[in-house]
């Protein structure tokens, strides 16, 4: 009998079809809604791998309810929606999918950032909104980008492409992580800084952390108080990094000048969350890494990773790197 395979999500079948050659494989049917907890827990029951999304919730209690599962594909380089402590105990391989999306993600970002500096979106809607009346000195004026300070926190792999980037723009880099980043350090002349002295000198702090039990509420309202008045916050790692009611406090007051933010604590964010309603504020959908070309190699490395799994191989990414010499 064919291993039983669950996807979470509706993926194009061309992508999907190298794991039906060896599993029984079934997908969720909708592209834009995630499956709803109770169903993916009735899949997870019987399956022996899942593919899921970060915006499915892999926790204790779904683990408890899928004794057969042997491996699990998030169609993502973060894993915080998956207790990897308990799937690990329980021999279940996690994989993700580092690397395939850095540049993409730092495309994202340093765009993210350009737009709220110089206010693109807010700029392109005065147009299309019939507000342009003409030329004026400081009409839309935002803040320069070249030759500024950009702080990174979380020199890994996304906030490296992000440091090249603003090499080309020949900006001072700084940064802060868990341990020194000598690539960073040598080939991009990033220099290393304590959170609070980064916050303090950095015209542009943007997070590229994981959000982990550290990170949670990194950002909070000492943080803002710490940036220049005139600093501009970018998020593009996880909402939960950041405490949002300090965030639009800061905002509010001018602790802060503006936020580009890709992601929040709640996904989708309310439509009516007062981050929402200011103007300083440029808000995406997570669209880090969402360009055609990466999200179909994200797939496709989930697959592949699955059907290694499955052939007892070791997958081309894993998390919890501790069972690769028990289980492949
Ligand atoms: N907006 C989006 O669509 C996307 C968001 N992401 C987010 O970006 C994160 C980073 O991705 P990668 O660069 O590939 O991961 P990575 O693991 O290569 O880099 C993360 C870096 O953060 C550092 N770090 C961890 N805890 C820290 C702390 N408490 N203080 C300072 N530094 C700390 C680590 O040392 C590491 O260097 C992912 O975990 C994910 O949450 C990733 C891809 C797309
Ligand atoms: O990979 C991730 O962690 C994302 O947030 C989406 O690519």
């Amino acid at each position: 009998m064919k291993p039983y395979v669950f996807i979470t999500r509706k993926l194009p079948d061309e992508l999907v079809k190298p794991l039906m050659d060896v599993a029984e494989v079934e997908m969720w049917n909708k592209e834009e809604e995630p499956v709803p907890a109770q169903l993916l827990r009735e899949k997870a029951n019987r399956a022996t791998a899942l593919l899921t999304m970060l915006s499915d919730t892999i926790d204790e209690s779904l683990l408890d309810a899928s004794p057969h599962l042997k491996v699990i594909a998030n169609l993502a380089v973060g894993f915080d929606n998956i207790d990897v402590p308990v799937a690990t105990k329980r021999n279940i391989v996690i994989c993700n999918t580092p690397d395939v999306l850095s540049d993409t993600t730092a495309d994202l970002t340093f765009g993210l950032l350009m737009a709220t500096a110089r206010r693109l979106i807010e700029s392109a809607n005065y147009v299309k909104e019939g507000k342009w009346q003409g030329w004026s000195p400081y009409l839309l004026a935002g803040h320069d980008i070249h030759h500024k300070t950009i702080g990174i926190v979380g020199m890994g792999k996304i906030g490296q492409a992000l440091a090249k980037r603003a090499t080309g723009f020949e900006m001072e880099i700084l940064y802060h992580n868990r341990s020194r980043n000598e690539v960073a350090e040598q080939q991009l002349n990033a220099t290393y800084c304590s959170f609070d002295d980064l916050l303090t000198k950095s015209d542009y702090v943007v997070c590229l952390t994981p959000l982990t039990n550290e990170t949670k509420h990194l950002f909070n309202k000492q943080a803002f108080q710490k940036m220049k008045s005139s600093a501009i916050f970018v998020n593009a790692s996880r909402g939960a990094v950041v405490d949002e009611e300090a965030l639009v406090e800061a905002l509010q007051t001018g602790d802060i000048a503006a936020a580009g933010l890709d992601v929040f604590t709640k996904e989708p964010i309310d439509v009516d969350h007062p981050l929402l309603s200011l103007s300083n504020v440029v808000a995406l959908p997570h669209i880090g890494s969402a360009s055609i070309e990466t999200r179909t190699v994200m797939m496709k490395l989930c697959v592949e990773n699955i059907i290694r799994l499955l052939q007892n191989q070791d997958p081309k990414t894993i998390v919890n790197k501790e069972l690769l010499s028990q289980n492949c």
